[in-house]
């Protein structure tokens, strides 16, 4: 019996469509479609194949996805089948409402059709082409003119976050691609008009809505992503005007593009290659898919590309590869990280942004990009995708009358690269570290999807999607904003992942990604007996009321035997199937704590942030409080100074005003020297002046005695002695006159 399908849950980051493609392996085929009662189905078993003695003993497993498209589903079943069309409903935004984002990957092994889904081939559009057509077709009329000088251009390049280069598709072409433009996408670009023979002849022209139509003059490029085994071709000139170019109009006779002749060229008379949208496939039509946009508004369509290359972003609108024809030039890988102007959420910083006025010119910006993605990567890039590609088509809308601000909304389309076994791919040095970066995304991203699947339950574990770029870039947008900054609330994108799967390909690669990328859907993995349990089951029961079995060799075994290697092998089921359990649920644990401890790691570092900056606030606190101390302090200092010199001046002024005054009583002179301490040379002068006074007043004073002695009675010389009065010489010294 056939597993329900589970409900989808609100917290899913995808809805999981799974597409299977024709296998020209002679391998056996390990993949089936369950058979449903329903419209379409949703279930398939993996069986492993017996052939393989390495995973013979595996058990059959069995898996849910939202829808699955077999071998025969083509481009345009997938495109309406896989909720693309809503998923643009959305991009789009319905009358009066903003837009809401979308995401649309496809995931799966190396070569398991991914590409083929998303891109398409010469002879079939894919998803992406698709997608564009169905955008413009809806928008039509109501695109803004977007060439240099229209009020619309600086508009839509001022409300851009995410420091981006914003130009017009038309003059980026022409850098890309016309003669003698040396400079960089010049101010407004050449538009070319159309003769009467039906050929085009470049002109200057006021702006145009289709202004690259006459460009089909040009040299066109092989498809870029046609297969390598095609390689590049030889390139053909076209004629004809735009209005040959239908788009996607049903009625309209395609040239047969089966194989590359038909984009043989001999016109190498210019000097680079230019994709042409006729040259494209336009089948399959879209034309009776109408998505109606709001009558009010004005759209304006930016596109960006980019691709993750080694954990590392790196625009694919630069033209730098492909016009210096370099895949070795040095490319400057771009961050993904909050803005200026878009502080609460990380866009991709620095991308070249077009603004595309029709759908043509949208296809020849993809063209480019795909060239340079092609170009610019390693050589095994011709082989395969080497790296994760995003192609960003932004819808901005604004209404038409009041020429409000602009809302805009993404429809991000990616091209996983694929996951290979590195000893399957025979891959070496570089190529097996590329092939290891590209596993490695590939495991976080089955971790984030598998964490989503177990929220299911009502568990609030965080999706580990900040351990690579690509993780980063594909669910970052996926959660509700937890900042107070949005004016209005912005729903989270709306996701559609496609995983492709070969069911003759790789088991064990395939039925990994089965695994995690059913699981996100919830699908419970059934413990089915292992296939020799079965087959063992399956003879013990036919069996059984005989007591012996008999083998393809004819000889019986006795009963007991086959009971007990029933047994050995039920058990031996069952240890396999829990070792898997195990294995799984490791897996998830792992996974889990990796989570706990990156955002354990990440709240330590946000701790230590606001430490410092604690810390720092507090510092410069201290300081200004210090500083303004420090300066009322001086300021007292001074002011005191202030007053005890004024109030030194005052009383100097007092006591000359007083001397004066008795000096005029008295009627003395007033002449006045102020007094001054001695300099200390006159100081040691009077010490010295008052030692010779001394010497000589001992001398004096012997010679007194000596003559007395001689003349007098004692008694009257001693009087004589007395009466001398002594003049102290420093007095003589100090006060001169008044
Ligand atoms: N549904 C399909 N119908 C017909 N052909 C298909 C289908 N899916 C894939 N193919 C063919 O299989 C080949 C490999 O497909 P594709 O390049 O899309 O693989 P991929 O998964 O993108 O590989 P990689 O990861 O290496 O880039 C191509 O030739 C493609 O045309």
């Amino acid at each position: 019996m056939a597993m329900e399908p589970p409900p989808r849950p609100s917290s899913s980051l995808f809805d999981v469509f799974l597409r299977l493609r024709p296998s020209n392996s002679t391998n056996v085929r390990f993949l089936n479609v369950e058979e449903t009662q329903a419209a379409s189905p949703t279930h398939i078993t993996i069986r492993p194949p017996t052939t393989d003695d390495r995973v013979r003993k595996r058990a059959v497993e069995k898996f849910a996805f939202t829808r699955v498209f077999e071998e025969e589903a083509q481009q345009l079943e997938l495109f309406t089948g896989a909720g693309v069309v809503p998923l643009i409903e959305g991009v789009l935004g319905a009358k009066g409402r903003d837009g809401r984002d979308g995401l649309l990957a496809t995931l799966g092994v190396t070569g398991s059709g991914k590409s083929h889904t998303i891109l398409g081939t010469k002879a079939q559009r894919g998803l992406t082409q698709m997608s564009l057509d169905v955008l413009f077709q809806s928008t039509g009329d109501q695109l803004v003119q977007s060439f240099y000088g229209a009020p619309a251009f600086s508009s839509l390049a001022a409300v851009d976050v995410s420091e981006a280069r914003m130009f017009t598709a038309t003059a980026f072409l022409d850098s890309m691609y016309a003669d003698n433009q040396s400079e960089r996408f010049p101010s407004r670009a050449q538009t070319p008009m159309p003769v009467s023979d039906g050929s085009i002849s470049p002109t200057k022209s006021s702006p145009s809505r289709h202004p690259i139509a006459s460009e089909n003059l040009y040299p066109i490029l092989q498809s870029s992503f046609s297969r390598p085994s095609a390689g590049i071709h030889s390139i053909r000139p076209v004629t004809g005007t735009l209005s040959s170019i239908s788009r996607s109009n049903p009625n309209a006779s395609l040239p047969a593009k089966k194989d590359c002749s038909s984009f043989i060229s001999s016109a190498t008379t210019r000097s680079k290659n230019i994709p042409r949208p006729s040259a494209l496939p336009q089948n399959p039509s879209v034309h009776d898919i109408e998505i109606p946009a709001d009558p009010t508004c004005e759209y304006a369509i930016v596109i960006s590309m980019y691709e993750v290359y080694n954990d590392r972003i790196f625009d694919l609108l630069t033209g730098a590869a492909t016009k210096n024809k370099n895949p070795n030039l040095k490319r400057r890988a771009l961050l993904f990280k909050s803005t200026e102007q878009s502080p609460d959420k990380k866009v991709v910083a620095g991308l070249t942004k077009l603004i595309c006025g029709s759908f043509e010119e949208a296809m020849m910006v993809l063209e480019t990009g795909l060239m340079e993605r092609k170009v610019a990567g390693t050589g095994s890039n011709a082989v395969s995708s080497r790296s994760h590609g995003f192609f960003c088509v932004e819808v901005k809308k604004r209404d038409a009358k009041r020429k409000g601000p602009w809302s805009s909304s993404t429809l991000t389309i990616v091209d996983l690269a694929g996951s290979e076994r590195a000893r399957n791919a025979k891959t070496a040095g570089a190529t097996l570290a590329e092939a290891g970066k590209i596993n490695e995304s590939l495991m976080y991203l089955g971790q984030c999807m598998q964490m989503q699947s177990d929220n299911q339950d009502g568990s609030k574990n965080i999706v580990p999607f900040r351990q690579c770029k690509l993780t980063e870039l594909l669910f970052s947008n996926s959660f509700p904003s937890t900042t107070r900054q949005h004016a209005h609330y912005h729903h989270p994108q709306k996701s559609i992942m496609i995983v492709t799967a070969d069911p003759k390909g790789d088991f064990n690669a395939t039925s990994q990604i089965l695994r995690y990328s059913a699981l996100a859907r919830e699908v419970t993995v059934p413990r089915i007996p292992s296939t020799t349990s079965t087959i063992l089951c399956g003879t013990a029961s036919s069996t059984s009321s005989k007591y012996h079995s008999t083998t393809s060799s004819g000889r019986s075994t006795p009963s007991h035997i086959i009971e007990e290697l029933e047994a050995a092998n039920a058990e031996n089921s069952r240890l396999t199937s829990e070792i898997e359990v195990f294995a799984l649920r490791l897996t998830e644990e792992t996974a889990r704590r990796k989570a706990a401890e990156m955002s354990w790691r990440a709240a330590e570092d946000h701790m230590q942030d606001i430490e410092q900056e604690i810390r720092d606030e507090c510092f410069l606190e201290l300081e200004a409080a210090v500083d303004a101390e420090r300066r009322r302090w001086q300021a007292a200092w001074d002011a005191e100074a202030d007053n005890n010199e004024t109030h030194l001046d005052k009383k100097i002024d007092v006591v000359i005003k007083a001397t004066r005054a008795q000096c005029m009583s008295e009627k003395k002179p007033t002449k006045f020297r102020i007094h001054e301490d001695p300099e200390p040379g006159l100081k040691d002068r009077a010490e010295e002046l008052e030692l010779e006074n001394e010497v000589l007043r001992t001398k004096l004073e012997a010679l007194e005695r000596e003559s007395q002695a001689k003349s007098a009675s004692p008694v009257k010389k001693m009087r004589a002695l007395k009466a001398k009065k002594w003049e102290d010489p420093e007095t003589t010294l100090r006060i001169d006159d008044y």
